[in-house]
């Protein structure tokens, strides 16, 4: 014999499935096995040369009972995420019982049990960094969209936690703290985190990108529905009903509610809708993944699980920082609205809502800082006959000229609105009276005699003013209006007296 064949025997197990048999086949350590088995229970034996100690483990999830016996011996199992066992140096025989949930393919490693702890704690701190920034982007999430009502706050903690969990369970990462077999490799709870993640995606994705508006029936219908069905069918194990027909209706209508979430997300992207692109290239990211998990079932780790994860914590990192983007896009909405409901829309001063809360803020600032409140109040000279001698829309553009004039006469800091029809209104604070009375004159002379350049020509129009200075704050912007608009009609009066 060979120093090579030497080499070879001392480091692999032959396994049969029935004693005594020539076929065989070789478990060689450091390398995977694939064999095949049927559902229920079996047993198979080992015979195995080895130098060194070593780790017996599969990541299969068909397997839902195992025992094994080295020389007659009871051997424990070890405290890891997958099953596995610690195995001898030396010759050992041993029988391996399992108990298969269907048949299928089982995959067998022997590792050189340092070798095998190496990784443990590898793969324990890798996974632990990106649950661990799974579940920080949720509760983070969670806390930021608290005191706001949109629902996609909570729906994406709840989507992030449940895919989370369900990966968290799917992995066996439970067994480093429960024993092997109890409540946290049970079926039921595995379906009903599954349910929950399909109900919380498929309701996140909806909500973030408004598909309800933009497709009501077939969201209602085709995705609203069936993704409660999926929800409730995932919870009857845990009622104690159990069977195989609607675990399979789950699963198909789970394959068709992602498919049609995945085509309404590029529809979205397509028709340009904001934050689209972010959700898109999240699920991508998954789609990936999952394609890559179900094709190559035995591939090395890395693809196997770090693939998924690594996903999913990109998948949760792209959904959060959508979501931000659409609070911002929400924000910038209101501040729109907020900013269409005090302003004028034909002059683009404030109109008498928003005017009447800076002027409160104005009197406010003077009760604080003391100072001076200047008020000028205009209207125009028979404005109507503009608009009877050259219509309505050129009397606009002289509005709106005025509107014009005034807010370049002001600091940004004055109030500059307009009360309805032709009366404007203009209210300021000074420090000192002088700088209120150099503005009230200025605006004076300028309303004096107006030329507006207009779309008919040159028009000259004129005002009538009415100016308030008030050394002590008034009691309210009502008072305030009162006595400028009685100024102005007096000056309105005295004018048409003189013609
Ligand atoms: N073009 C235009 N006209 C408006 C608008 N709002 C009100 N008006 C007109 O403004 C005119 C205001 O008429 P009055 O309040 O009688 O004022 P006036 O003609 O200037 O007469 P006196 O104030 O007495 O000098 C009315 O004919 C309204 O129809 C507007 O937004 N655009």
């Amino acid at each position: 014999m060979s120093n090579g064949a030497v080499a070879e025997q001392t480091t692999q197990c032959q396994i049969s499935q029935s004693e005594g048999t020539s076929n065989t086949e070789a478990l060689v350590m450091d390398q995977t096995l694939i064999l095949s088995m049927h559902d229920g229970m079996q047993r198979l034996h080992l015979d195995c040369h080895t130098d060194k100690q070593g780790v017996l483990a599969w990541s299969s999830k068909a397997v839902r009972a195992s025992h094994l016996q080295i020389n007659e011996q009871d051997v424990a199992l070890m405290r890891s995420s997958e099953v596995s066992y610690l195995t001898p140096a030396g010759h050992f025989r041993a029988e391996l019982d399992l108990t298969m949930e269907n048949a299928g393919q089982l995959d067998f490693h022997w590792t050189p049990i340092n070798q095998y702890v190496g990784s443990l704690q590898r793969n324990t701190l890798f996974v632990s960094l990106f649950v661990g920034l799974c579940l920080t982007l949720a509760v983070y999430v969670r806390i930021i969209g608290w005191h706001l009502s949109e629902a996609y706050f909570r729906l994406y903690s709840l989507y992030v936690v449940s895919a989370t969990c369900f990966f968290i369970v799917q992995e066996g990462y439970l067994n480093l703290f429960f024993s092997l077999g109890g409540w946290q490799n049970s079926m039921q709870l595995y379906l009903a985190l599954a349910g929950m993640t399909v109900f919380w995606a498929t309701r996140f994705v909806i909500s973030l990108l408004d598909l309800q508006a933009l497709w009501p029936r077939y969201v209602r219908f085709g995705l609203l529905w069936p993704v409660w069905i999926v929800l409730g069918l995932s919870l009857l194990p845990l009622l104690g009903i159990e069977a195989n027909g609607p675990n399979q209706v789950m699963s198909w209508l789970t394959l068709y509610i992602s498919v049609g979430n995945f085509v309404l997300i590029t529809l979205a992207l397509l028709r340009k809708l904001h934050t689209a692109k972010l959700v898109f290239i999240a699920k991508c990211a998954m789609l990936v993944a999952m394609v890559i998990r179900i094709t190559f079932p035995y591939s090395e780790l890395f693809l196997r699980q770090y693939a998924l994860l690594i996903s999913m914590a990109f998948e949760a990192f792209l959904l959060a920082w959508a979501t931000s983007e659409k609070i911002k896009q929400l924000n910038l909405q209101r501040q729109l609205a907020q900013r269409e409901a005090i302003t004028d829309p034909l002059c683009n001063v404030l109109n008498r809502r928003g005017w009447t809360l800076a002027a409160e803020q104005l009197i406010k600032q003077q009760q604080q800082q003391g100072g001076v409140l200047l008020v000028f109040y205009i209207d125009l000279n028979d404005f109507k006959h503009i608009n009877d001698q050259y219509g309505h829309q050129i009397g606009d553009e002289v509005l709106q000229r005025v509107a014009d004039i005034l807010k370049h006469q002001v600091r940004d800091s004055e109030a500059v609105g307009r009360l309805g029809g032709d009366e404007f209104v203009v209210m300021g604070h000074f420090s000192e009276q002088l700088q209120g009375r150099l503005l009230y004159e200025r605006l004076q002379q300028r309303m004096g005699n107006i030329l507006i350049r207009t779309s008919a020509g040159e028009l000259s129009v004129s005002a009538s003013a009415g100016m308030q200075l008030y050394q002590e704050s008034p009691h309210s912007v009502e008072q305030v209006l009162q006595e400028s608009d009685q100024m102005m009609y007096e000056h309105k009066r005295a004018i048409k007296q003189s013609t």
